[in-house]
């Protein structure tokens, strides 16, 4: 069935969400036409995307991604940040780092509290399981799937890294438990030190997305949609400019390909597919919001500011923007450490010696993120005393009545994801990354073009805007650091990657007013790691200075947008009500992760799952499709 004008449905966007939805209702209604027109190109069975660990590389590549810069902040020094999104079939699940993160159960009540009947935990705990096949032993069948698509593993295998990170934190920390078999998904578990699963299949060793489980796999799917004998059509390459109405009723889109383009002008006209059932905008959270605006639909503020006339007054589109904030932090790391900054290079003489393990029995340091084992943080009594009183605050509105949000999460990853230069190249490079689970600080994204779909946004993700955020990180950097120091891999700090502390070295007037304490001074190198009982590091006023300067210079995105066309009441600053439809038009939805009203304590990608199932029962409702015949 070659490409048609009109279609059933057609998807605004072809990543995470859209092919969960459209996969399953191809499979619940083989008759539906449907077309799916993607900004990126195609991902299928490309090495870039199948191969895990070539994940960072491609980052930086970054030909399958969308980069938004932000405003300069001053809060930043002045600086912009740039935050990328996926861009090609399968999103960010083709392209992400593969943690397997599930928010607290309260994130979902927290949803349906705000009106949202139906995205409760009770109702999409049973989704996260169905899109799931997790294939780690021994866990807790009660809140796992292991029939769904999306498989789940430990990966290729364990780095010793990993192991350290979960060994020194047992001897360490002694406020938090630590278990080589405990489950951090279950929805509820934190201060748990454990091991941390990913997006990979264990058999194949493969990146487990939703392009190729739910796409790709269709029966008789083509990549050439002139060619295909199936009635979902991909039309890579093209970015949806707006959707079309008729008396406020959504009947198509207009869309055109980047070379159709010169100067920010079109040079051809746009073309323009009709729907004759619904049009859903599944472009994520920067993309979904920027179709809507160009649309019509949004602020009389920011549509004048561009000339677009407005259809529907919608002042919450492009507002809402939540990120987490994430500071990554370098140590060298001894020459036997699994690590893998060889493979992030990119370099085919790198990838090579993991290659044949990886193609023949899908293991090895290939099917791997780097990151093994993790723990999701919430601060004891005296380390909510450290936090301080601008967390404080934040911590008894909003922690303390919910005790299975963590404040932070914690990874150690086997390579540094910033690539430092380390000072011999016979070490090799570990890090400990961290993430603020729920910053306080909000922004926004707005077009900058009425038709330019390439056009940049005007974009701030305000992040350290808020005090609370940067204690956090400030936190966190130091609890990082103390377990850093203490394991067997560890050979010293990578200078260019922490703060510039002023504290001298013990012996110093300054070192004996800290009360012989150890200074905060970056180690540059040393031969191993401390003992586990050396006292830890004393700061000093002007050190938490210089770590709030070293944040505010270096903190990045986690690349978990989202919230930009919030799902809550219109007067709340809504752009969807809870059956995804955008207020004031009919046959328009948006499913994506732009539609979370808050923030979740994890990584974005099982959300995203997950609003992807839930989007598929509504969506199959609305057209009168069983649902049940989109199961396999
Ligand atoms: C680099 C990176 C690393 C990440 N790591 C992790 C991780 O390890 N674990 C985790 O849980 N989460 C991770 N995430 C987050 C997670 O992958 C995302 O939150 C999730 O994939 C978002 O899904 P989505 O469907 O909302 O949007 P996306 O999957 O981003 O899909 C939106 C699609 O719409 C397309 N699009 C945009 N505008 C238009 C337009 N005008 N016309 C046509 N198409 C358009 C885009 O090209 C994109 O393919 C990561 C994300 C990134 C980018």
């Amino acid at each position: 069935m070659p490409l048609l004008d009109s279609y059933d449905i057609i998807f605004a966007g072809g990543g995470t969400v859209a092919c969960i939805i459209a996969g399953r209702l191809a499979r619940a209604d083989p008759s539906l036409s449907i077309l799916i027109i993607e900004a990126g190109p195609h991902s299928f069975n490309l090495h870039h995307h199948v191969q895990p660990a070539r994940y960072l590389y491609s980052l930086g590549q970054g030909h399958t991604f969308s980069k938004h810069t932000s405003v300069q902040s001053e809060v930043l020094g002045g600086r912009s940040v740039c935050v990328p999104s996926a861009s090609c079939v399968g999103g960010g699940s083709a392209v992400n780092f593969l943690l397997y993160a599930r928010p607290p159960a309260s994130d979902y009540d927290d949803w349906e509290n705000l009106g949202n009947i139906g995205w409760g935990a009770e109702s999409l705990i049973p989704l996260s399981k169905k899109i799931e096949n997790y294939q780690i032993p021994s866990c807790r069948p009660s809140v796992h799937g292991f029939t769904g698509p999306i498989r789940v593993s430990h990966g290729g295998c364990d780095t010793n890294i990993g192991k350290e990170f979960l060994e020194t934190a047992a001897q360490y920390d002694r406020d938090r438990k630590m278990s080589t078999s405990v489950d951090l998904n279950d929805f509820k578990k934190i201060n748990v030190y454990g091991p941390w699963h990913k997006y990979i299949d264990s058999q194949t060793g493969k990146r487990s997305d939703t392009a190729h489980h739910f796409l790709y796999n269709l029966h008789n799917f083509d990549l050439d949609p002139e060619s295909s004998n199936h009635k979902v059509h991909v039309l890579t390459k093209r970015r949806v400019v707006r959707v079309i109405f008729q008396n406020k009723r959504a009947v198509g889109v207009e869309y055109v390909a980047r070379e159709d383009f010169d100067n920010g002008k079109p040079q051809v006209q746009p073309r323009i597919a009709y729907a004759s059932r619904l049009v859903v905008l599944s472009s994520g959270a920067f993309g979904s919001p920027a179709i809507l605006e160009r649309s019509g639909i949004g602020s009389t503020l920011h549509l004048s500011q561009v000339d677009v006339r407005q259809i529907v007054d919608l002042p919450g589109v492009g507002e809402n923007y939540n990120d987490h904030n994430i500071g990554f932090t370098p140590y060298l790391a001894s020459e036997d450490s699994d690590c893998l900054d060889g493979i992030f290079s990119g370099e085919d003489k790198a990838i090579e010696p993991y290659l044949k393990e990886w193609e023949a029995q899908g293991s090895g340091l290939l099917a791997h993120s780097s990151i093994d084992a993790g723990v999701k943080l919430r601060p004891t009594p005296e380390e909510l005393e450290e936090l301080g009183p601008d967390f404080k605050q934040v911590w008894d509105e909003f922690y303390a009545g919910a005790p299975d949000k963590p404040v932070a999460v914690l990874f150690a990853t086997a390579g540094d994801f910033m690539n430092y230069d380390a000072p011999s190249a016979s070490l090799k490079k570990f890090g400990m990354a961290c993430f603020t689970a729920y910053p306080r600080a909000v922004g926004y994204t707005h077009i900058t073009s009425a038709s330019n779909p390439w056009a940049p946004l005007r974009f701030d993700p305000k992040y350290l805007s808020h005090p609370a955020d940067v204690a956090v990180l400030r936190w966190c950097y130091k609890r990082g650091r103390e377990l850093a120091r203490r394991m067997s891999s560890y050979r010293g700090e990578i200078a260019a990657g922490h703060p510039k502390f002023c504290s001298s070295p013990p012996g110093s007037d300054l070192g004996k007013s800290l009360k012989a304490g150890i200074p905060a001074s970056v180690v540059s190198s040393t031969s191993g790691p401390v003992a586990i009982d050396t006292p830890d590091i004393v700061y000093s006023e002007e050190d938490d200075k210089a770590i709030d300067d070293h944040l505010r210079a270096t903190v990045g995105t986690t690349w978990h947008s989202l919230g930009t066309c919030a799902m809550k009441p219109r007067e709340a600053g809504g752009g969807v009500d809870s059956r995804l439809n955008v207020y004031g038009v009919v046959n328009l939805k948006v499913a994506d992760l732009s539609i979370a009203p808050l923030n979740v304590g994890a990584n974005t990608n099982n959300t995203a799952l997950t609003i992807g199932e839930k989007a598929f029962l509504l969506v199959a409702e609305d057209l009168g499709i069983s649902s049940d015949s989109g199961q396999r």
